[in-house]
């Protein structure tokens, strides 16, 4: 029996697949995510100026080419009134991207309640908020509501552009539900969602009111992606414990109908970033740093204000430095660009609060008359300026308490060409698992370690430094967005391909009247019969009960078949074989009867 038995790990996408090619044939692709690639202001009645939005999944996007794309999503603000509406959306029809217009009131209970002060803080191991915080955006029921209807909205602006053939891409925590949504409207839209967090080990997911809905919704895509095997793993025992579905080297099965599930680690345009350092903006902005931070070492930090970045504990761990090696006060710098995020979240405000003390206390504590340790930045930086920061600093430092990817480390990277800085890297952000060969890979939450860390950096000879920049440069500069992008929707196009072929493979019925003139022509008769659901009665596995093993304590041999089967036992020129993936001990329970009968 091989009911719990370990299964073999998770597949990638499979090796010498087919591609379709998005080079070739330019096939439509949909891609339905919360923020489009652009954020939008008002300049009058009718009149929109658009900004390219800070945020990894949108870099990673904006490095696909060569594909027929259009995105949907939400341009993160609000416009009641129809002239507004209509204005910005010609305006964004210019960039390929269709508005979902969500009302201030989806927004405080989808955006900021339900994916930001729920999914997001689980999806990273900071557990679900306690009543307090759920009482600042109303109660969970009425968020998940909230959720759902904003999928919905996302979904009814995905069939106004559907055309048959399409593919549509949903990404994120924020569309959990539109999967399913596309799928009951039309079953053969080709629909591939993918997760830029963490899946979370079962453990914590299971803790989430509504996980089997969730789930089940997820499983109506054809494929599902994450950034690496163990997030796309957690997701596979999610289904298997929490759903009671069968957890295969491809996917999830349930009932015969296979969810793909796969990791596809996404990158960055490494070009886009390296042809920026060329052009004279960028060139007078490395000039500027160079002469403001002369004579100082620079430690580089780049995250949104999040508390899954770990920025308290990066300052603390640069002041532990200080502390234990005063010679670098006044040598070294730590510029931190902390890039306002989703303030309308309390624990947002409670955060960059905290880590404004902290960085007044030790620049009070080190800070010279000529210099301070830390500079800190509540803003974000246009595109040349990042890229120009990337080049001159001498360390970067990531230091994420969990990560989906993080691509800034990518980016760092990427941008390091002549300098071969130092990439210190948190072992909780999932570029660890690529950039780890060439990186200073820190436990974030072990200060001293960090500490060290920084040291080690600082003083590492120019051998160590390009040799393990080699490895990481290789990697960032042949892993692009856009070979991320091609393999999963290649993958998607396969997957339902080949799903279409297993249906066309289905046997056909049984001819009765044959089988049962043959069966009593014959002498000695193998019967080899199934056994969950061909003897035993169907159990629902609702979410309300736990997984497997609960599922399996209630399985029942059917009534009807009590008869049938002993009389097939009883005929000494029959034999009768069970096949089962569940614990021998689980068939001595349902089947005593025929064991007095048979071998098993
Ligand atoms: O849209 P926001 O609420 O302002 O947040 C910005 C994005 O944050 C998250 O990014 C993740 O995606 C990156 C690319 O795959 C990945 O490197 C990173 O580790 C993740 O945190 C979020 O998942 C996006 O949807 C947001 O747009
Ligand atoms: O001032 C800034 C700082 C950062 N970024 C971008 O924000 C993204 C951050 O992505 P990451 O995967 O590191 O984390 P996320 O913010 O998506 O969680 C990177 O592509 C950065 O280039 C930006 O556009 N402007």
């Amino acid at each position: 029996s091989g009911g719990h038995a370990p299964r073999p790990p998770l597949s990638g996408p499979r090796s010498g697949f087919r591609r379709l090619g998005l080079r070739g044939m330019k096939q439509r692709l949909l891609v339905v995510a919360n923020r489009l690639p652009v954020s939008a202001n008002r300049r009058g009645e009718d009149q929109w100026s658009l900004e390219i939005s800070a945020g990894g999944l949108v870099s990673a996007l904006l490095g696909v080419k060569d594909v027929d794309a259009k995105w949907i999503g939400w341009a993160g603000v609000n416009v009641p009134d129809e002239v507004g509406q209509q204005a910005l959306t010609n305006a964004l029809a210019e960039k390929r991207c269709i508005p979902v217009f969500l009302d201030e009131e989806i927004v405080h209970q989808y955006y900021n309640g339900y994916c930001n002060n729920i999914l997001w803080p689980l999806f990273h191991y900071l557990g679900l908020p306690q009543e307090d915080r759920l009482a600042t955006t109303r109660n969970f029921e009425s968020q998940f509501d909230a959720y759902k209807r904003a999928n919905q909205m996302f979904a009814d602006v995905v069939y106004q552009h559907y055309q048959e053939g399409d593919v549509i891409w949903c990404h994120d925590y924020h569309l959990m539900f539109l999967p399913r949504c596309l799928k009951e409207h039309d079953i053969n839209m080709k629909v591939g969602w993918f997760l830029h967090t963490p899946f979370p080990s079962s453990e914590i997911y299971r803790t989430l009111p509504s996980r089997s809905e969730l789930l089940r919704s997820v499983l109506c895509a054809d494929l599902v992606g994450f950034h690496t095997y163990d997030y796309a793993r957690h997701f596979v025992s999610a289904c298997t414990r929490i759903l009671g579905l069968e957890g295969t080297p491809e996917g999830v099965e349930d009932q015969g109908k296979l969810t793909r599930v796969a990791a596809f680690p996404i990158g960055i345009d490494s070009d886009r970033f390296k042809r920026a350092l060329d052009i004279d903006a960028a060139k007078r902005h490395v000039n500027e740093l160079k002469q403001r931070f002369a004579g100082r070492k620079v430690m580089l930090g780049v995250d949104r204000l999040d508390m899954i970045k770990g920025i308290p504990q990066k300052i603390l761990a640069f002041e532990k430095f200080l502390e234990e090696n005063p010679e670098w006060i006044d040598k070294v710098v730590l510029l931190q660009i902390a890039v306002p995020t989703r303030t309308d979240v309390p624990e947002y405000q409670k955060l960059t609060s905290q880590v404004h003390e902290i960085v007044g206390r030790i620049n009070g504590r080190f800070g010279t008359l000529s210099a301070v340790p830390i500079h800190h930045l509540d803003r974000s930086l246009d595109f040349h300026a990042l890229c120009a920061l990337y080049a001159v600093t001498d360390v970067a430092l990531v230091t994420s308490l969990r990560d989906g990817m993080n691509l800034v480390s990518y980016e760092y990277v990427a941008c390091q060409g002549s300098k071969k800085g130092v990439l210190i890297l948190s072992e909780f952000a999932g570029a660890a698992q690529s950039l780890g060969a060439g990186a200073i890979l820190v436990n974030p939450w072990n200060i001293t370690e960090v500490a060290d860390s920084i040291k080690h950096a600082l003083t590492m000879t120019s051998d160590e430094r390009e040799k393990r920049h080699r490895h990481n440069y290789a990697h960032v500069t042949t892993h692009t967005a856009q070979d991320w992008a091609e393999t999963f929707v290649c993958e998607l196009n396969d997957t339902v391909a080949e799903a279409l072929m297993r249906t066309r493979q289905v046997p056909p019925d049984l001819p009765s009247r044959t089988a049962i003139q043959q069966y009593l022509q014959s002498k000695n008769r193998l019967l080899i019969l199934g056994f969950n659901s061909t003897l035993t009665e169907p159990v629902e596995s609702s979410g309300r009960r736990g997984g497997d093993q609960i599922k399996e304590m209630e399985l029942k041999l059917h009534p009807d078949l009590k008869g049938p089967l002993r009389a097939l036992c009883e005929d000494e020129s029959t034999t009768v074989i069970v096949l089962s993936g569940s614990d021998r001990s689980v068939l001595d329970e349902v089947i005593p009867l025929i064991l007095s009968f048979c071998d098993l």
